[in-house]
This record gives structure tokens, sequence and C-alpha cells, in this order.
């Protein structure tokens, strides 16, 4: 069974297609910049070599029927027809209250998905896009539909609850959500699995740093708290996202610099971060370069940031009453070796104890880089949305009456 993962953004759809008997990728690409004057399309075959092209795409249905000619395709494809898909997965980054877990696509589930837009506005819009551009190109396939809040539907009240009026709650929904879950579920079980724990035995926290980051308490196996809210605007410091501030700080600033409420959001959400505090850039391969060049702006982001998630992790520990396992992951928590030892080094008092060594391997599998004595164990564990997307499409395509 051949299973194809979507991650439609507004302007841009990324790409897997799963062999589900092995779960080996046969080919994976994206296709970005759709709607703009000329869409680049970046096609991985597993055993062929990268195909890259520029051409008009102007919308997500014409994306999609792209995806399908390359898979299909005589000299770049790696299947023979699209009836080789039996499925589609897709993630959707908010499931509200609604969701807590995947689910087959149907007309209702796509009510749903529409209700949640005003609480995802950057999200929900362009992942509905993607399901429906799928609809139109294979309209007998089976969709499912993974959320990134699913994974946090477990949290108790007094973490997802803001201490605001009970009726916006009640009325609007206003709550913490969480995001990043299907990363935070995919790297706690990965990591039990490493230590061979069972995983409800571990209190983890387990910090996802890419673009967006956010770190996430995970007790009994079960997400606990989580410092993205009710969008993935709150919590760490993230590439051009600002994280937590306090909230005084947003109508005061609209009224000094006489903003908008569209103008502070894109402030807060694309002008913030690393991106403002070092003047240089969201990348944090960028900010370490120019560090380590002496530049004392991107010394202060670099260590913002770096602060911020150690006291995510502390708070954790204390809202757990205990800790096992810090878990590094994402972009940034895979690769930064700097950022790892930043965040450790003020960690001690917890009995984390880093091995530079280990920290230091280029690795691409889940590894210890604690020492062998340290009270607590840190890993570094790569992580895989896609798969988890894959592997749920499967289990619910497989249960689902129509596929048997
Ligand atoms: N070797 C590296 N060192 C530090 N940061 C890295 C390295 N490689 C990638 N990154 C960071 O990872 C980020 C992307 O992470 P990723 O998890 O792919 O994000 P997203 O899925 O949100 O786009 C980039 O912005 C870059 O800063
Ligand atoms: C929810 C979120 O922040 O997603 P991403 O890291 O892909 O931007
Ligand atoms: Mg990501």
């Amino acid at each position: 069974m051949k299973v194809l993962v979507i991650n439609a953004g507004s302007s841009s759809l990324k790409y897997q297609l799963y062999n589900m008997m092995d779960e080996s990728v046969l080919a994976s690409g994206r296709v970005e910049r759709i709607g703009m004057d000329s869409s680049i399309v970046t096609h991985e075959p597993a055993d062929k070599p990268e195909v890259k092209n520029v051409s008009e795409i102007l919308e997500h249905t014409t994306a999609v029927r792209r995806v399908l000619d390359l898979l299909t395709d005589a000299k770049h494809g790696v299947i023979s027809s699209i009836n080789e898909i039996h499925a589609v997965g897709h993630r959707v980054v908010h499931g509200g209250e609604t969701f807590k877990q995947s689910a087959l696509v149907t007309n209702d589930v796509k009510v749903e998905i529409r209700k949640l837009f005003d609480l995802a506005p950057l999200h929900n819009p362009a992942h509905m896009m993607g399901i429906l551009a799928v609809e139109e190109n294979m309209p007998d396939i089976p969709q499912v539909v993974v959320f990134d809040t699913a994974f946090h539907q477990t949290m108790p009240q007094q973490s997802y609850l803001y201490a605001i009026p009970m009726v916006l709650y009640r009325r609007h929904k206003v709550r913490r959500y969480g995001f990043h879950g299907t990363s935070h579920a995919y790297v706690s079980d990965q990591a039990a699995k490493f230590l061979n724990k069972p995983l409800e035995s571990l209190s983890m926290v387990s910090c996802h740093i890419g673009n967006g980051a956010s770190c996430t308490a995970i007790k009994d196996g079960k997400s606990f708290d989580t410092s993205m809210g009710m969008t993935p605007l709150e919590g760490l410091m993230m590439g051009t996202r600002s994280g937590d501030l306090d909230p005084a700080v947003v109508p005061y600033v609209m009224n000094k610099e006489d903003l908008s409420v569209s103008e502070v959001n894109s402030m807060l959400n694309k002008h913030s971060g690393l991106q403002a505090i070092s003047g240089l850039s969201s990348d944090m391969r960028e900010i370490t370069d120019a560090m380590n060049e002496g530049d004392k702006n991107a010394k202060l982001a670099f260590d913002m940031y770096t602060y911020r998630i150690r006291k995510y992790v502390g708070a954790y520990a204390a809202a757990m009453n205990g800790l096992d396992t810090i878990i590094f992951t994402a972009g940034v928590g895979e690769n930064s070796v700097v950022l790892r030892k930043a965040v450790c080094e003020g960690l001690t008092f917890l009995g984390v104890e880093l091995d530079e060594e280990r920290n230091s391997e280029r690795s691409k599998v889940t590894r210890r880089i604690s020492t062998d004595s340290s009270r607590i164990t840190v890993l570094v564990v790569p992580t895989n949305e896609e798969l988890l997307i894959a592997r749920d499409t499967y289990a619910i395509i497989r249960e689902s009456s129509d596929y048997n």
C-alpha cells in the first residue's frame, strides 16, 4: 500500500510518497512560491537524481497535478499510475477541541476544519486547499487528516486554561492548544524505545527547535503541558516569532506606533525573534557564524534563545515534579551542537551532565549526548512528522470499511 503525505502551506506544498510495506520513502519534494510569478518544483525520487524546474503554478490544484505527473513520469517517476496511491495523509496544524486524533476526511470533517480557520488563519485555509486539490485530482482516493494539536488534547485544565474570563473559553474556545504534537509524540516514543523503557514510566521534556519551536512536558506518555498556546506564537523565542511577552505590550505598541491588529500580528509572527534581536537572520546557522565572528547582537539573540529553552525545561521539571529525559529535535535541535551545549550548561543543578564528545558527533540517528552517570538522560532524536502521518493514514484506511 502506498501513501502520499502532504503538508500544504499557503504558498508551498511539501510531499512524500511512502511504501507502507517497509515504510520506505519512494520520493519526496516540494512546490514553492505557488501563486507567485515563478513557482519552483523540486522532486527527489529515492533512486534517481533530483529534478528542479521553474514554471507558473497559480493554485494548489495545479500543484497537486504537477506532483502526480512527476510521481508517474516515465523518466523521473517512481510509480506507473496514480492508481497505485491508496490514500493521502495531510498535516493540519489546528484541530481545536474537535479532533483528539487523526480522522478520515468526510464532508463533516471538512466543515469542522473550516470552523477552525479563525484559530489558525495562516495554516488551516492552506491545508484545506491541499485537501480540495487532492479531491479534484484523485476523487476516489481516501484522505486522512493528522493534527498538530491532537497529541496535546490530554493536557489537564490547569495547563490549558488562560486566567482570563471563562466566558472567552466557553464562547470562543480561547485556550492553549499546543502544536508540533505529531513531532513530540513521535520523538517521545522513539526515546522510550531507545532507552528500552515503557513510555509511561518516563517524565520527559521534548524540545522541538526548528523554525517554529516548542517544548512539551510529557508525563505518563501524554502531553502534560506545552509552550505554544492558542496559536503557534506563544512560548519559546523562534526564528521570526517573539514567543512569550507581557500581553500589555500589544496595546501599548499599537497605540504608540499607530499599528493595526494585522500589523501587530505580523510584527510578532514575522519580524521578531532571532531576526529582530540579531538584525541579521532568522536562521540559527547564520546567527552562530556571526556570533563566532564577534557579532554582539547575534550573541545576544543566541543567549536569549537558549535561555528561554532552559527556563521551560526547568519549569516543566517542576510541573511534573521530576524529569528523566530531555529530547532535542527538529532542524536546530538535531544539528546545533552549540545550542544543546548552551541549554544543558545551565541545567547542571538538575543533574544534567553533557558529554561534549557525544554532543559533537554528527549523526542522523537517535543518540545519547549525556554522560553515562548523568542523572538526566539527554537525547537527540531525529523527528519524522511525515512518517507518523503516513502511519496514521495507513491505520485509519485499513480500519475503515471502505478499504476492506
Ligand atoms: N546545522 C545547523 N545548525 C543550526 N541550525 C540549523 C542547522 N541546520 C538547520 N538548522 C536550522 O533549522 C531550521 C529549520 O528547522 P526545521 O525543523 O526544518 O523547521 P520547519 O519545519 O519549521 O521549517 C532552519 O531555520 C535552521 O536555522
Ligand atoms: C505550528 C508551527 O509552528 O509549525 P512550523 O514549525 O512548521 O512553523
Ligand atoms: Mg516544522
